[in-house]
């Protein structure tokens, strides 16, 4: 296995060609679907293909074996954008630390309990015990470990970004007696939904007591539990007096709670029947900042395992599957080792209160209450830090917020050399958008961002809404602010707030951060434009709106075209046979006719060409693309992606017809 792998430095000009080389080639498959080779090969022959990976020459003859297996894999990542694939590549911060967002799969479907989601697949390839070695621990590898075979493999495709959740929506699945491991849908899973799996039972340290799921949070397990009464480690909000160097307390610290990325192993389902005493390799020696009390396994809901799925179509399948994951049983001083030290960590761990702008954490209020302070709060509750504020987690859960139920939670954050009176320059990092903008009390603002500097309001992207910064909060925030002031400079705090729903008044005080215009979304972080980045990307890359993939719409039937009376006679006169001469040229033109369809299908592109058309919003399910597809080829003579099959067809139809029509007429020529 080659791991010399040097990432494209996004500023070099092969940066932008490999860029425009990949959204050509994303741009043909969506409009040919089932040309996933052809598209595999105008990847091949790309430049950037060429320069970076010369020894996989994809353009001969006979390709090698490693070629033709890259070809599968390079395949298997195109069909992530297949129409009907049903998820994307998204992005979140539930899982990863403030600074770094993580790839997550969501639907862009309605999946229903059974189905596979086949193109979310990837491949096992065996490790050899010196490959293993060599992986680096500052990677992220899906390691799969396989008892029967007594090898490790690694996991790699588009199915190797599903995270893990304790109550999954899916599980892995096999597909034909390939190494090949797809999803199969547990229970019904809604547009926009993320898709999960089950790594097992502790994968993220013992009785999974680090993880971040949305199980966990709801259910106040794994990484969510109190533990003894402490500020749970993953809330990491930061209080000033806790320290007086904020940096040293950074979320990536092992110290306080945040995993390093790593090498990790992923553990089927079944591991959910393991004795807790057996914890996986990965759990106890790749994972070492683990600073946890398991939960008690009987509050924790238990993965749902194959078995419990009756008459499950895949059961006997998977069976080679399940065995290839049963993960060799740790011996138990190893394992006692690990708690112990996990244990020995959380005694350590001070209660740290370091914010790390993951929202979903942050929720804690009590409505109609009062602030320590006196300050009346009248629809929140809000401390700078603190133990008490699990309150109302599940109430103000990322579920609930996500389903709008309840604004987003939210921190505030400010320098204690800020006057928060006044107006403060918020430094918002949105991914992928670096802006700022002035926050006054009382005005919206749009969350959604993390931060880094003085002020801001953060939460996941993709479920951000706009909330209002209400002027108590800031009179509360500048008076924290003044008292810590007192005792040391430079210091953060941070002051963390939910408002319901019904208490918040929504005006935009300008046209910035409004909801996404494309009805089928829920992203309410549109800082300056009418569409949200996610729907922009995606109309740019399907050329419909979020999260339509497919043509609602049959293609237009070609017209009907009897078959033209071809000429009977057995030996047709020579001026036939110098038709039919003259006719392979025809026939030439009409293949060189595909061949330029194709090209059309893949103008040269540059992304602001794309963000100059204008996605039509008129709603859910709604595909007229006309407006701008039309304006699109008024101005810069392309094609349509989505008319392309649609022309084709037709264009076809059309060269049938006149094909037809010559030779009816060489017919009536020839009498
Ligand atoms: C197989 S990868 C999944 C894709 C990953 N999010 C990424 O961006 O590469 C596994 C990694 O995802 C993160 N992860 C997934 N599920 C998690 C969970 N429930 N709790 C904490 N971290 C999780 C961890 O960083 C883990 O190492």
């Amino acid at each position: 296995m080659d791991s010399q792998y040097k990432p494209i430095d996004p500023k070099s000009e092969s940066s932008k060609d490999a860029y425009n080389t990949v959204f050509q080639t994303l741009r043909f498959i969506i409009a040919n679907p089932d040309k996933g080779d052809a598209a595999a090969q105008m990847l091949s022959k790309s430049k950037v293909f060429q320069e970076r990976l010369p020894s996989l020459d994809l353009n001969t003859r006979r390709p090698s074996k490693q070629a033709r297996a890259f070809f599968e894999h390079l395949k298997r990542y195109l069909n992530m954008y297949h129409p009907d694939a049903g998820f994307e590549l998204g992005e979140t911060l539930r899982y990863a630390n403030s600074k770094k967002a993580e790839a997550c799969i969501l639907a862009t479907k309605h999946w229903i309990k059974g189905e596979i989601i086949r193109y979310c697949n990837g491949i096992l390839v065996e490790l050899t015990k010196e490959e293993e070695s060599k992986l680096d621990d500052e990677k992220d590898f899906s390691i799969i470990a396989s008892e029967r075979k007594k090898k490790s493999s690694i996991y790699v495709g588009p199915g190797r970004f599903v995270n893990h959740d304790c109550d999954p929506n899916t599980e892995f699945y096999i597909q034909g007696s390939r190494n090949i491991v797809s999803f199969q849908v547990l229970k019904d899973i809604e547009i926009g939904e993320e898709i999960t799996c089950s790594y097992g039972t502790d994968y993220f340290g013992d009785n999974n007591c680090e993880c971040l799921c949305l199980t966990c949070e709801r259910q106040k397990m794994g990484a969510f539990a109190d533990k003894k009464g402490k500020e749970p480690a993953h809330l990491n909000t930061f209080d000033a007096t806790d320290n007086n160097n904020p940096e040293e307390l950074q979320p990536q610290s092992p110290e306080i709670g945040v995993r390093t990325r790593g090498y990790h192993r992923v553990h089927s389902t079944q591991n959910a029947k393991q004795p807790k005493n057996m914890s996986t390799s990965a759990s106890s020696s790749k994972t070492p900042n683990s600073q946890c009390q398991a939960a008690p396994s009987s509050k924790r809901q238990a993965p749902i395992v194959q078995s419990q799925i009756p008459n499950s179509p895949r059961l006997q399948q998977s069976k080679s599957l399940q065995s290839m994951l049963k993960q060799p049983p740790l011996t138990q001083s190893r394992s006692e080792e690990s708690m112990q030290r996990c244990n020995n960590k959380s005694e350590r761990t001070p209660n740290f209160n370091v914010h790390n702008t993951r929202p979903t954490n942050l929720a804690h209020i009590n409505s109609q209450s009062r602030s320590q302070n006196g300050f009346s709060t009248p629809r929140i509750q809000m401390h700078s830090t603190g133990s008490q504020h699990i309150l109302n987690q599940s109430q103000f859960s990322h579920e609930n917020i996500r389903q709008g139920r309840f604004q987003q939670s939210s921190s505030l954050h400010l320098s204690t050399t800020n006057n928060v009176q006044s107006n403060h320059a918020v430094n918002r990092m949105s991914f992928p958008w670096s802006v700022s903008q002035t926050v006054r009390p009382g005005q919206i603002v749009t969350t959604g961002c993390s931060f880094t500097t003085s002020f801001c309001v953060s939460t996941t992207p993709g479920n951000a809404q706009p909330i209002i910064i209400p002027q108590h909060v800031l009179e509360y925030t500048a008076m924290q602010a003044s008292n810590i002031r007192k005792k040391a400079s430079n210091h953060r705090m941070s002051v963390n707030y939910l408002i319901n729903n019904e208490d918040v008044e929504i005006n935009h005080p300008s046209n910035q951060n409004q909801p996404c215009q494309n009805r089928g979304c829920s992203n309410i972080n549109v800082p300056d434009d009418r569409i949200c980045f996610r729907c922009r990307r995606h109309f740019k890359i399907f050329r419909i709106n979020w999260p339509m993939r497919v043509l609602s719409e049959e293609p237009d039937e070609p017209p009907i075209i009897k078959k033209p009376m071809l000429c009977a006679r057995k030996n047709p006169p020579k001026q036939d046979l110098a038709n039919k001469t003259a006719r392979k040229p025809i026939n030439k033109r009409k293949r060189r006719v595909e061949v330029e369809e194709d090209k059309e299908e893949l103008p040269d592109v540059v992304m602001e060409d794309v963000l100059e058309v204008e996605p039509l919003v008129k709603g859910e399910g709604d595909v007229d693309e006309e407006r701008p597809l039309k304006r699109k080829r008024v101005e810069n003579g392309l094609g349509s992606e989505l008319r392309f099959a649609k022309n084709a067809t037709v264009r076809q139809a059309v060269t049938n017809e006149s094909t037809a029509g010559a030779r009816k007429e060489e017919c009536r020529r020839c009498g």
